[in-house]
């Protein structure tokens, strides 16, 4: 089944009347339950666009797209409100953790504004904050624990409500190596053992070489897509072939994370 539809999809932005940036072109994209996909482009490709249309914090020019069998475009401010909250799970970069609210209290923040009763709040809490290895954290404040850390925080307060979708953006952009490493681990082992749909736009091969599928796009179109075999560093090295056909600005390889 497929998690997220995405069919003939076309975002331009317009200012003025007049069309500044033709941002998505024809964007045809299914990610299955289960799947773990990545996509990646040259900086000014349609990553951010894209990701913003299935957050439905932007609407598309044209096109469809469907996330667990719903259409964003046509719920009320309301009804997006819930569905995002419900069916969407986010992970950003700089983490957008709350820093007057102690690492606890930003994770179960979701629960809490759907008026979730404190015990089953509990309740999903534990096996999480185990899993993550952030138990001991929980009554900190975000400026007294780590990066790799906060990021851990973050995944705990984007799966807490069991989303239908896991979406990332650059979630490893602000972690050291070794941080990004675990964090793509505990990412890896939530697709594997939860069959978790995952979906995140990175400028990191190492990132990226977790990923079981990669989306590369172009000036706004699908450019290309590669599977992974079961060896991860044989990925890696695919998606550097890629992106030296792709052109445009990634990060220096990181040879030494492989
Ligand atoms: N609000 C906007 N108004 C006008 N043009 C925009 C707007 N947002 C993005 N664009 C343009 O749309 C194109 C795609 O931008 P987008 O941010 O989606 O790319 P990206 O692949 O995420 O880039 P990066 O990797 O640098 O973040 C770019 O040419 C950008 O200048």
């Amino acid at each position: 089944m497929s998690v997220l539809n995405v069919q003939q999809l076309h975002k331009t932005y317009i200012s003025k009347g007049n069309i500044v940036c033709r941002a998505l072109n024809d964007i045809d994209l299914q990610v299955e339950q289960g799947e773990f996909v990545g996509i990646m482009g040259p900086s000014g490709s349609g990553k951010t666009t894209l990701l913003n249309l299935l957050a439905a914090t932007d609407r598309p020019t044209s096109g469809h797209i469907e996330i667990n069998g719903i259409d964003p475009s046509k719920l009320s401010d309301k009804q997006l409100a819930l569905f995002r909250r419900r069916e969407l799970g986010f992970i950003f970069q700089n983490f957008n953790l709350l820093d007057s609210l102690t690492i606890k209290e930003n994770i179960v923040l979701p629960l809490v504004l759907e008026g979730t009763a404190p015990k089953l709040i509990e309740a999903k809490l534990k096996p999480l904050v185990e899993w993550l290895q952030i138990a001991d954290l929980l009554s900190k404040r975000t400026y007294a624990v780590s990066g790799g850390q906060k990021q851990r925080a973050a995944i705990a307060r984007a799966l807490i409500h069991e989303p239908s979708i896991l979406l990332a953006d650059e979630l490893t952009g602000s972690l050291d190596s070794g941080a990004a490493k675990d964090v793509m681990e505990l990412l890896k082992e939530l697709n594997e053992r939860q069959q978790a749909t995952i979906f995140i736009v990175t400028h990191d091969p190492f990132t990226a070489s977790y990923c079981q599928r990669i989306v590369f796009i172009k000036d706004g179109a699908i450019f290309s897509e590669i599977r992974r075999g079961s060896n991860r560093q044989a990925f890696f090295q695919q998606i550097l072939d890629v992106l030296s056909v792709l052109g445009g600005n990634f990060n220096d390889t990181p040879f030494a994370r492989i």
